[in-house]
């Protein structure tokens, strides 16, 4: 590739991040060993799948990654080969079957967990609970023996339950740390961005607004109150009521028009690998990094709620409030809790189970 097309994806991933301050990347020298970003290690478990394998694109074109290990439970060794063969950074090594998944995590900086099954027409991502709860808790078990300190970006849905799952499983072998780990709900942030620029005519690239919540339905609570930059003519209630709906329904949306063929793959690939970016400038101690995700909170009374996170060398560096909100948005906000209250409860009790 050349440098000017990695510069082009590389400035892309950079401006595409959803912090709502401008990260100034840092100038080379901050980069001790000779201005190349330290060493960071990214697994991906479940990269030969619909998400798993453009997402490997994506983290391999990353200039912050130096190791990339995609693991599956069949077909990586194909992807590894070649993803590998592109001309950039990451060293990367494919990992098949149960045997090689300690290999796969040894020395992990960050582990982005996209491995379980997609939703078909006419289900809610809550009919995914029984098969991916299982994934979910055995690939956290052995992110828990293998590198207990890795940061972990879960997208496997249903991602209201699955992150009070590794949580859980992370307390029992006693490896938890709130500070790092992340459901990611950038999918929704993408939707949002998308959806509130073209019905404001701005320019969608300068467009911020925070999603909070949850990852279901009601539950994606966007905070279009707050979008910048405001529209030249202010947008009416039935335009909020609109483009709410439609981010909270965007999943589905995706979910028909692939008439069983899946859900959302490459606006979620796209989408995970900014939200990984992002954590791997907070790695690297940039400044400013804020995105919004699915993480343990005190913002509400409920223990998980997606809303801006400041990013930084440990992970979650801050939990950012909600700040202002509409009449609409209180009322969304209360709303929602009793589905997210029930779907966190789900996991936590599943996880104490065998
Ligand atoms: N968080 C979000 O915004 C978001 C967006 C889209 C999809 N998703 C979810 O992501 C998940 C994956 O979706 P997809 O379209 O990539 O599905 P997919 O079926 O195309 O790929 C899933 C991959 O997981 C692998 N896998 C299954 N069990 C595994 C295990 N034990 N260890 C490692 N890998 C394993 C499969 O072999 C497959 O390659 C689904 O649960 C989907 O609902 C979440
Ligand atoms: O909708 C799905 O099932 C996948 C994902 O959660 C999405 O929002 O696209």
């Amino acid at each position: 590739m050349s440098s000017a097309m990695r510069r082009l994806v590389g400035s892309a991933l950079k401006n595409a991040s959803s912090s709502s301050f401008k990260t100034n990347v840092m100038p080379r020298r901050f980069y001790s060993s000779g201005g190349s970003p330290p060493p960071r290690k990214v697994v991906v478990l479940g990269a030969a799948g619909g998400i798993g394998q453009p997402l490997a694109l994506l983290m391999k074109l990353n200039p912050l990654v130096s190791k990339l290990a995609l693991y599956d439970i069949a077909g990586t060794p194909g992807v590894a080969a070649d993803v590998g063969h592109i001309n950039s950074r990451a060293e990367v090594a494919g990992y098949m079957g149960e045997e090689q998944l300690g290999t796969a995590l040894e020395n992990a900086n960050v582990v982005i967990i996209p491995a379980g099954v997609p939703r078909k027409p006419g289900m809610t991502r809550d009919d995914l609970f029984n098969i991916n709860a299982g994934i979910v808790k055995s690939l956290c078990s052995a992110i828990a023996k293998y590198c207990p300190e890795a940061i972990v970006n879960m997208i496997s849905n249903p991602v209201n339950s699955t992150v009070p799952i590794a949580a859980e499983v992370f307390k029992k072998a006693g490896t938890y740390n709130e500070k790092k780990l992340f459901g990611v709900t950038t999918l929704d942030v993408v939707r949002a961005k998308t959806f509130y620029a073209s019905k404001a005519g701005v320019p969608v690239e300068e467009v911020d607004v925070p999603v909070v919540g949850g990852h279901a339905g009601v539950t994606i609570l966007p905070l279009f109150s707050q979008a910048t930059p405001k529209p030249n003519s202010v947008l009416s209630e039935e335009d909020i009521k609109a483009l709410t709906k439609r981010t909270q329904d965007g999943g589905t949306e995706v979910v028909e028009a692939k008439a069983g063929k899946g859900s959302a793959t490459l606006s979620m690939a796209y989408a995970g690998a900014v939200f990984a970016s992002s954590v791997l400038k907070g790695l690297n101690g940039e400044p400013n990094i804020v995105e919004c995700s699915y993480v343990q909170s005190n913002v509400t009374e409920l223990p998980f709620f997606a809303s801006k996170v400041r990013l930084g060398e440990k992970g979650v560096e801050e939990v950012l409030g909600l700040g202002f909100l509409s009449e609409y948005e209180k009322q969304g906000l209360e709303g929602l809790k009793s589905e997210l209250k029930s779907s966190i409860e789900k996991g936590i009790k599943s996880a104490s189970e065998n």
